[in-house]
C-alpha cells in the first residue's frame, strides 16, 4: 500500500497554503505533518481524505500496483479530527455497533478491552452528549485506530486529552500502527515524536 501526493497545491482566493507537495507514504510507517497554525495541515488531511479538492496535483492510493478509485477510499481510511464529531444522540455502545457495520476490528483486538483501557467501560450506555471532550476524543481515537483501515489520518490526536490520556494514546498507536500508513497532523511533538519515521513540514 502506498499513498502518493503528486504536485499538490492549495490556495484560497486570499490565501496561498502549500505548493507542489510531493511525497510517497509507505505501509508500516508513521509520518508527522507539521507547520505553523494556519499553514494548511488540516486542509492537507481533508484533501488526502477526498473531502476537498486540491488547487493542483493529485492524491493516489495504490494497492499492489493498482490505483484505488476515489469512491472506494473510505473503505481503507480511518480519520479523526477536531472538526469531525460523534453523534450526540448515540451511546458509546451504539457507536461501536454502527461502526462495526462497515468496518471490522483489527485482528487480535477485543474492542471491549480497548474501551476498558480507555477508561470508558462505565459509560457504555451513556449518550455522547453526556461525554466530556476528553472522553469523546478517546472514543474517536478507538474508532479510528482499533478498526481495520490501511491509512490513518490523525489531526491533532491528543486534543482534550490529559497526561494520562496522552500516555493511553501513545500505547494505542504503538499497538495499532502495524501494517498501515499513519499520518499525524500536529505541532505537538508529544503526538508524534515516539512514532514518526519522517517529519514533513508543510511550509517546506
Ligand atoms: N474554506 C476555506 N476558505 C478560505 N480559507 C480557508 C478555508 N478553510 C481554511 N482556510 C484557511 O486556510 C488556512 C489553513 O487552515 P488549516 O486549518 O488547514 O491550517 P492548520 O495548519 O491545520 O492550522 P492549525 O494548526 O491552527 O490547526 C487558514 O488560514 C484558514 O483560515
Amino acid at each position: 500500500m502506498q499513498l502518493i501526493l503528486e504536485g499538490l497545491s492549495k490556495k484560497y482566493p486570499k490565501n496561498k497554503l502549500f505548493e507542489n507537495l510531493n511525497h510517497t507514504f509507505e505501509i508500516n510507517n508513521t509520518y508527522a505533518i507539521t507547520g505553523e497554525n494556519g499553514s494548511g495541515k488540516s486542509t492537507l488531511i481533508k484533501i488526502i481524505a477526498g473531502v476537498i479538492a486540491p488547487s493542483k496535483g493529485i492524491v493516489k492510493y495504490v494497492e499492489k500496483g493498482k490505483l484505488i478509485d476515489k469512491e472506494s477510499i473510505y473503505q481503507i481510511l480511518g480519520i479523526t479530527a477536531p472538526y469531525l464529531n460523534l453523534i450526540e444522540e448515540f451511546t458509546l455502545k451504539e457507536h461501536l455497533d454502527f461502526h462495526s457495520k462497515f468496518k471490522t476490528t483489527l485482528m487480535n483486538t477485543d474492542i471491549m478491552e480497548e474501551i476498558k483501557k480507555a477508561n470508558l467501560i462505565q459509560s457504555l450506555n451513556k449518550p455522547i452528549a453526556e461525554f466530556s471532550s476528553g472522553m469523546q476524543q478517546r472514543l474517536k481515537l478507538i474508532l479510528c485506530c482499533s478498526f481495520n483501515a490501511k491509512v490513518l489520518l490523525l489531526d491533532e490526536p491528543t486534543s482534550h486529552l490529559d497526561s494520562m490520556g496522552i500516555e493511553w494514546y501513545k500505547d494505542l498507536i504503538n499497538r495499532t500502527s502495524n501494517e498501515r500508513i499513519t499520518l499525524i497532523a500536529s505541532n505537538n511533538p508529544d503526538e508524534y515524536n515516539d512514532f514518526a519515521k519522517k517529519i514533513i513540514n508543510i511550509e517546506g
